[in-house]
C-alpha cells in the first residue's frame, strides 16, 4: 500500500455509511468508500449493498471473491479513504523479498527450521539478491506483458544485464570470467550449477510461461552452440552484445516437417563455389524469441550430413508469429530462409558434425526445464494452499476440512518435495562432474527427472483446477494462475524432447552400463 497519511475511523462511524447514497466498507482494517464505485464494481452492485457488507467489515466475504492484488491497482488504492482506529492490516500480503511462510510454499533449503547439504551461506546470500531482483523488477512487467502480449520490457533486459544475469544463465563457464555477477556476491569462479538453479527457480514464481520464455529462453538455448563451437572472432563480434541484453539469439531446429527427429529436417544449406559462403534455404517452426532474434543458431541439411551455423538476420529472412497456447509475449516464430548467404565462418562446429553441437547442449538445457517445472509446480502448491485455507463452502467450512481435497493436497506436495529433492541431488552431481562425465552419467538421469516432472505437472494442473473449480479455468481472478498453468504447462513436456522419447532415452542409458553377463 502507498505510504500516505489515513484518517481514523471507529468501526461505529464505518455502520452509519451503509446506504446506496453513502457506501463505506472495511477490508482488513482499511476503510474504503465506495459509493460512487459502486456502479463500476465488476461484481455488481446488490453484492455491495446487502446488509452483511454495506457498512460492514467484508474482509471475510471480499477475499473469498478477489485476490489481495486487486486493493494493489492504483484505480481501487483512491478508494481507501482511512483505517480503523488502532487496527493494523493482517492480511499476508507479497512483500518484495519475503520467503514464503505457507507449509510447502518453498523448497525445504528456503524453509525456517531446515537444512539442507547443498547450498551455503554463500548460495543463500545470492538467492536473497536474486528474489528481491525479480520480486521489485521483474514480476509486475510479467504480468503486464503477458497482458498484452509484448515482449519482456528492454528496461527488465538491461537491468539484468546490469548484474549479470544473462551471462549467468548460461551456467558455469569461462563466459562468466571478468564479471561482476550480481554485484559481486559471488565470484565468477565460485558460480555452481547451484547458483543458475536458483535464478531460474526465481524467475519461474513471476508465474507467466510465456514471459519466461520471452525473457530471452531463446538465448538459453540459442548461444551455447555459439560459446562452445563459435571460432573467436564470430564469438567475440556477437556474443557481448548478446550477454548484454543488446542482441537478441535464437535456437532454430524444429520444423513443420520435423521435430524431435533432427535427421527428418529439410533445410538446406549448399556452399557457394568459391566455397566461402552457405546458401540457406527452408523452413523453421515453433521458434522462441524468432520473431525478434538478431541472430539465428540454425541446423542445417548440408552434403555431409547435418551442420550447424550463426544466421544473423538479414535478406532473405522472415520471420512471422505463431499463436500459441500462451501469449506472443515469447515471439514464436515461423521462419523462412530463401536464398540466405550465410559467411562459411558462421559454421558452429565441424561440417557434417551438427548433431554433436546439438546434442552436447540437450543435458543443459533439459536440467534447466526441470529446474522450472519443479519451481512451477511448487508455486501452484503455494497458490493452492492459500485457496483450500479462505475459501469456505458447504457450510463456511474452509476447503481444506474436505477429505479428498486434501487428498489432491497430499499428492500434489508429494510431487514437489520428491522432484525438488532429485533435481538438487542431479545439481550436485553436475557440481562435481565436467560436461564429458555430465553426458555419460547424467544424460538418463536428467532424461528421466525431466519426463517424470512434466508428467507431475501436468496431474498438478488437473488437481489445482479441480479444486478451483471454475475459477480455474477463468483468466482473471481467484484462479488465474491455475488457469495459466494448467493452459501452458503441456508445452514443458515437449520442448527438449517430448516426455516419451525421454523416458525412453533413459531406459537406452541404463542399458548401455549394464553389466556383461549379468544374470538373475
Ligand atoms: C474495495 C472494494 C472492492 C473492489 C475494488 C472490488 C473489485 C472487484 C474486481 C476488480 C472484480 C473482478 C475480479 C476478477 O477479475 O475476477 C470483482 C469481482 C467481484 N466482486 Fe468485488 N470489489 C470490492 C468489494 C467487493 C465486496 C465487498 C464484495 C462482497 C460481496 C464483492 C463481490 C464481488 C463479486 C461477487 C465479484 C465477482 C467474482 C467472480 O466472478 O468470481 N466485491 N470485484
Amino acid at each position: 500500500m502507498a505510504a500516505r497519511q489515513l484518517k481514523s475511523f471507529t468501526r461505529e462511524e464505518v455502520e452509519k455509511h451503509n446506504t446506496e447514497g453513502d457506501l463505506w466498507i472495511i477490508i482488513d482494517a482499511r476503510v474504503y468508500d465506495l459509493t460512487r464505485f459502486k456502479d463500476l464494481h465488476p461484481g455488481g452492485k446488490s453484492v455491495l449493498l446487502e446488509g452483511d457488507v454495506a457498512g460492514q467489515d467484508a474482509t471475510e466475504m471480499f477475499y473469498s471473491l478477489h485476490r489481495n492484488e486487486v486493493l494493489h491497482k492504483p484505480q481501487y488504492q483512491r478508494l481507501m479513504i482511512g483505517q480503523l482506529e488502532g487496527e493494523e492490516s493482517t492480511i499476508y500480503d507479497r512483500i518484495v523479498g519475503r520467503i514464503s511462510t505457507i507449509p510447502y510454499g518453498e523448497p525445504t533449503w528456503l524453509s525456517k527450521g531446515y537444512h539442507s547439504p547443498y547450498y551455503t551461506e554463500g548460495h543463500r546470500k545470492f538467492h536473497k539478491a536474486v528474489r528481491t531482483f525479480f520480486d521489485e523488477f521483474v514480476f509486475e512487467d510479467a504480468q503486464a506483458r503477458e497482458e498484452d502480449g509484448k515482449r519482456p520490457s528492454q528496461n527488465v533486459i538491461d537491468k539484468m544485464a546490469e548484474k549479470n544475469m544473462h551471462a549467468m544463465r548460461m551456467g558455469p563457464g569461462k563466459h562468466l570470467e571478468g564479471r561482476i555477477l550480481m554485484d559481486g556476491i559471488v565470484k565468477p569462479e565460485e558460480f555452481d550449477y547451484f547458483h543458475e538453479l536458483i535464478i531460474t527457480q526465481e524467475f519461474v514464481r513471476c508465474g507467466n510461461r510465456g514471459y519466461g520464455d520471452g525473457l530471452l529462453g531463446g538465448k538459453v538455448i540459442g548461444l551455447p552452440p555459439v560459446l562452445n563451437f563459435g571460432n573467436p572472432d564470430l564469438q567475440a563480434r556477437v556474443v557481448p552484445d548478446i550477454l548484454a541484453g543488446k542482441k537478441f539469439i535464437c535456437l532454430a531446429i524444429s520444423e513443420a516437417h520435423a521435430g524431435s527427429d533432427v535427421f527428418g529436417l529439410q533445410t538446406n544449406a549448399k556452399k557457394t563455389e568459391d566455397g566461402k559462403h552457405w546458401i540457406v534455404n527452408g523452413t523453421k517452426k515453433w521458434i522462441t524469441n524468432g520473431t525478434f532474434a538478431d541472430y539465428f543458431t540454425v541446423g542445417c541439411k548440408t552434403e555431409d550430413g547435418f551442420t550447424v551455423m550463426l544466421i544473423e538476420r538479414g535478406e532473405g529472412i522472415e520471420t512471422k508469429p505463431i499463436k500459441t497456447s500462451y501469449s506472443p509475449t515469447a515471439g514464436t516464430a515461423f521462419i523462412t530462409f530463401d536464398n540466405v548467404k550465410v559467411p562459411i565462418e558462421n559454421t558452429l562446429g565441424p561440417e557434417g558434425g551438427g548433431i554433436f553441437v546439438i546434442l552436447s547442449n540437450f543435458n543443459h538445457e533439459r536440467w534447466v526445464m526441470c529446474c522450472a517445472s519443479v519451481r512451477g509446480q511448487r508455486a501452484i502448491v503455494e497458490e493452492c494452499m492459500k485457496w483450500i485455507t479462505q475459501r469456505k463452502a458447504f457450510g463456511g467450512k474452509p476447503l481444506h476440512q474436505l477429505a479428498v481435497i486434501r487428498s489432491k493436497m497430499a499428492s500434489m506436495i508429494a510431487r514437489a518435495e520428491s522432484l525438488q529433492a532429485w533435481l538438487e541431488n542431479v545439481t550436485y552431481q553436475m557440481n562435481h562432474m565436467n560436461y564429458q562425465i555430465q553426458a555419460d552419467k547424467l544424460a538418463g538421469q536428467i532424461a528421466f527427472l525431466k519426463s517424470y516432472s512434466t508428467q507431475c505437472a501436468q496431474d498438478t494442473a488437473r488437481d489445482a483446477v479441480q479444486i478451483f473449480g471454475g475459477r480455474g479455468v477463468t483468466k482473471t481472478g481467484m484462479g488465474k494462475f491455475i488457469e495459466h498453468y494448467h493452459r501452458t504447462i503441456p508445452f514443458d513436456a515437449i520442448l527438449g524432447g517430448t516426455e516419451d522419447v525421454l523416458a525412453d532415452l533413459g531406459v537406452r542409458q541404463a542399458m548401455r552400463h549394464m553389466p556383461k553377463n549379468v544374470r538373475l
